[in-house]
């Protein structure tokens, strides 16, 4: 039987993997119909059992000695659970194009960012609570990733506007001669970059990638499809103020955070993002998805502390949204409610008066 038109999932101009946000259940007798829900109203004495549950949990805290290995050996654990896990656990992020366009080839990412302010500037700030999910919205943009009509004034060419404050020599670091530069921190083994470069033809693409598990990033090294012209995975924390990245600040097109942010202590999530911002290139953008508040009954993130850490970083609020989805198993008929959020935060053209990023001597 045809699916009704409100549970209909709209594909992508170039007919791929639908984007999150567009099967919506109107009926609940046919929950069952399919793997995932999108924008599921959650209930009062839903939200309640999971603000409880988030209570409980926190009523039993590891002791201050178990916090501090956790924080100081995390990278250890990470080892350990990439030792064991290898490339087995996650799987390869096949979203990230139609959810993060700015991945594909070709996309002119600053024309997009205009067209999406500009859409912000006439309708309020969208979220799955507030009307259709985003990519319903963005079904009906202008502009397509491969073309467009309007087009944003020229910039300077920002990477070698400032190269003269560098540690790093601005044509000799890795990646220097691409045009286009992609950086995922926390990258794992690697199933955001690998999709990324098996997309991504643009010859003038180049992507970083870096996590602090030495193991992850050595089988990120040793999978067949690492081509070191092409791509750069290092270990780095990014936690770990004194560590620099090895390219120079206004340098990047794009930044992704693919369940990442999660993983570090609250505390140093501030100074983490604001030294990624200065990577970026005017006009560039980091993209994040993370999970969200109350998902699976923890204490994750919400729309506004997310907006927070990356305003106070000197960026400017392209998408916030969160995504509260029905995944169901139909073999085992059970149900379960996730929550993630997903945002993309761009650098302006021109640094704003009002926001004050220090510029410490290294990147
Ligand atoms: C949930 S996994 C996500 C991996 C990958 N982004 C993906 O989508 O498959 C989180 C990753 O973040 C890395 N990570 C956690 N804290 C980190 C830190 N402070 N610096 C760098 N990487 C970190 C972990 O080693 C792990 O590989």
């Amino acid at each position: 039987m045809a699916a009704s038109l409100s549970e209909g999932v709209p594909e992508t101009e170039d007919r791929k993997r639908p984007q999150f946000g567009n099967r919506f259940l109107s009926d609940p007798a046919r929950v069952f119909h399919h793997n995932a829900w999108d924008n599921v109203k959650w209930s009062e004495e839903q939200a309640a059992a999971a603000e409880r549950k988030v209570q409980e949990n926190s009523s039993q805290l590891v002791c201050p000695e178990k916090q501090a290995d956790y924080e100081v050996n995390a990278h250890k654990y990470w080892d350990d659970f990439y030792k064991v896990h290898e490339n087995g656990f996650f799987k390869d992020r096949h979203w990230l194009f139609t959810e993060f366009p700015e991945l594909a080839p070709s996309h002119d990412h600053l024309v997009n960012l205009h067209l999406e302010k500009q859409k912000n500037e006439v309708s309020k700030p969208r979220s799955s609570e507030d009307g259709p999910g985003l990519a319903a919205e963005q079904h009906k943009r202008p502009c397509t990733s491969h073309g467009c009509e309007t087009r944003v004034p020229p910039v300077e060419e920002p990477v070698t506007q400032k190269l003269t404050h560098l540690e790093i020599c601005a044509d000799d670091f890795p990646g220097s001669s691409a045009t286009y530069r992609i950086l995922e921190v926390g990258c794992g083994v690697g199933n955001t970059v690998f999709p990324i470069l098996q997309t991504n033809n643009n010859p003038d693409l180049f992507v970083y990638c870096c996590d602090f598990s030495a193991t992850a990033i050595e089988l990120v090294k040793t999978n067949s499809e690492y081509d070191p012209s092409r791509c750069f995975a290092f270990v780095h924390d990014l936690c770990d103020e004194d560590q620099s990245y090895p390219m120079p600040k206004d340098s990047l097109d794009v930044i992704v955070l693919i369940f990442v942010l999660s993983a570090i202590v609250p505390d140093k999530m501030q100074k983490a993002i604001s030294k990624l911002s200065r990577l970026l290139k005017p006009g560039g953008v980091m993209l994040l998805r993370d999970y969200g508040r109350y998902d699976m009954a923890q204490l994750r993130f919400k729309k506004d502390e997310l907006d927070t850490l990356f305003t106070a970083a000197g960026l400017e609020k392209v998408q916030n949204v969160v995504d509260r989805r029905l995944q169901v198993n139909r073999g085992k008929q059970l149900t379960m409610y996730r929550v993630w959020i997903q945002c993309k935060y761009s650098k302006p053209l021109v640094p704003s008066a009002s926001q004050h990023v220090p510029t410490p001597h290294t990147t």
